[in-house]
């Protein structure tokens, strides 16, 4: 049997950075997935090997499952229902496992993701043969999430073919799990986090797992309930970053001056609870809708000021900041910064006209512009008999 799982992408709109330092945050499920299908070899396969197919990028990387064994000590069989952190010397040794699979070097940022495949994979069924075949609609290390996706399709699938949650094989397309199994999820998707961000806040994969709109806070979520039409441009300046190297710089600057930075993030979580409190005051007309949007546009420019504090803005993302406000729209960054993609609030009564003309110039500048549904489904998985390709 083949299990498959996907996962969305997010958006974060106030808050990303100073989320990790405690400070309130809101995000959004986006509609754009990661989907990984896995499968047991039967025994005639013959497969004695771990395999983990990037389908889209063109990657296979393959372990005898001796080897995996050995390298990390036999770590023993472990409960899947409690998570556990990896250790320093576990990460070391996977490390090792990774290297051996020469990843080109321009895809080098890879390698975290495939310590966390075999980090998840390990910890919930041991030195097991499978296949893994990941697809992602999500541009990898731009802001929306992918990691967290990863974690969290990756974690779901797992969690399926073990005997720690309870399903119905027999239901045809996608199925949600309850509320213990999307807790057990999201908690092996954090310990993945973890392997690529370093000190991942949480909301990432908090959001990809239940989905809809939330408000984070140091590990706890409350749900939004959006009461207006949110429509944002998703500009991807193409410009790479590093989650992990911007979260760790941050925190740095943080260290130099902590009481400057414990202002930022204050004022950072004072403006995340406006916005989450805009988005779910009741509306009566298009004058009320207006009135909030403006609100929104003027606390995006505000969050966009602090992140620039921070220092993970970019040229790119200045640029954008400039086009678009040339038609009055308001850009702020989404997720780490350092280039990425970067939010406009689209408004309702804009004109067709002028959204198209707005990403004709970003796109001239060799942005990827696109509009995706928010506030969405969280993970979701389904079973087949057919097999992986
Ligand atoms: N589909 C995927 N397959 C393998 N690794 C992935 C995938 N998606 C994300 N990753 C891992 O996550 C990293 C990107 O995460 P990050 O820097 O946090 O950016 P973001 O989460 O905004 O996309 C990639 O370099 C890779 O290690
Ligand atoms: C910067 C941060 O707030 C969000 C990072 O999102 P992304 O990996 O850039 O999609 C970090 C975090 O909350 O873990
Ligand atoms: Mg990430």
């Amino acid at each position: 049997m083949e299990v498959r799982a996907r996962a969305p992408g997010k958006i974060i709109l106030a808050g990303e950075h100073a989320v990790v330092h405690g400070s309130t945050a809101v995000a959004a499920a986006i509609d754009l997935y990661t989907y990984i299908s896995l499968r047991f070899p039967t025994p005639q396969d013959n497969d004695d090997t771990l395999k983990l197919h990037l389908k889209d990028l063109d990657l296979e990387f393959s372990w005898p499952v001796a080897k995996i064994k050995e390298v990390l000590l036999d770590m023993g069989s472990h409960p899947a229902s409690s998570p556990l952190s990896c250790s320093f010397e576990t990460t070391k040794a996977l490390v090792s496992l990774v290297e051996e699979q020469n990843i080109p070097e321009a895809k080098s940022g890879l390698a975290s993701g495939i310590s966390a495949f075999l980090w998840l994979y390990t910890s919930i069924h041991g030195y097991k043969p499978a296949k893994a075949v990941v697809t992602s609609e999500l541009p990898l290390g731009s802001g929306l999430g992918s990691s967290a996706a990863f974690c969290v399709a990756l974690s779901a699938a797992l969690l399926a073919l073990s005997d720690s949650v309870k399903l119905d094989f027999s239901h045809q397309g996608w199925q949600m799990y309850g509320d213990n199994e999307l807790e057990l999820v999201n908690k092996w998707a954090f310990e993945g986090e973890k392997m690529i961000h370093g000190k991942p806040s949480g909301i990432d994969n908090t959001v990809s797992t239940y989905g809809n709109m939330i408000k984070f806070r140091s590990g706890e979520l409350t749900r939004i309930k959006t009461n207006m039409p949110l429509k944002m441009l998703i500009t991807n300046t193409k410009v790479g970053r590093n989650t992990k190297a911007l979260v760790a710089s941050v925190s740095e600057r943080a260290v130099r001056y902590p009481s400057a930075m414990t202002s930022v993030f204050n004022a950072v979580d004072s403006i995340s609870n406006e916005v989450a409190t805009i988005i779910q005051s009741p509306v009566s007309d298009d004058l009320a809708i207006t009135e909030k949007e403006e609100k929104l546009e003027e606390l995006m420019e505000m969050s966009q000021g602090l992140l620039q504090c921070m220092g993970v803005s970019h040229s790119s993302i200045e640029n954008v900041i400039r086009t678009t406000l040339k038609y009055k729209l308001s850009t702020k960054l989404t997720g780490a910064g350092g280039g990425g993609c970067v939010l406009t609030l689209l408004p309702t009564l804009l004109s067709g006209t002028v959204v198209d003309k707005v990403i004709a110039e970003l796109e001239a500048c060799g942005y990827q512009c696109l509009i995706a549904g928010i506030g969405g489904r969280g993970m979701e998985i389904s079973f087949s008999g057919s097999s992986l390709t």
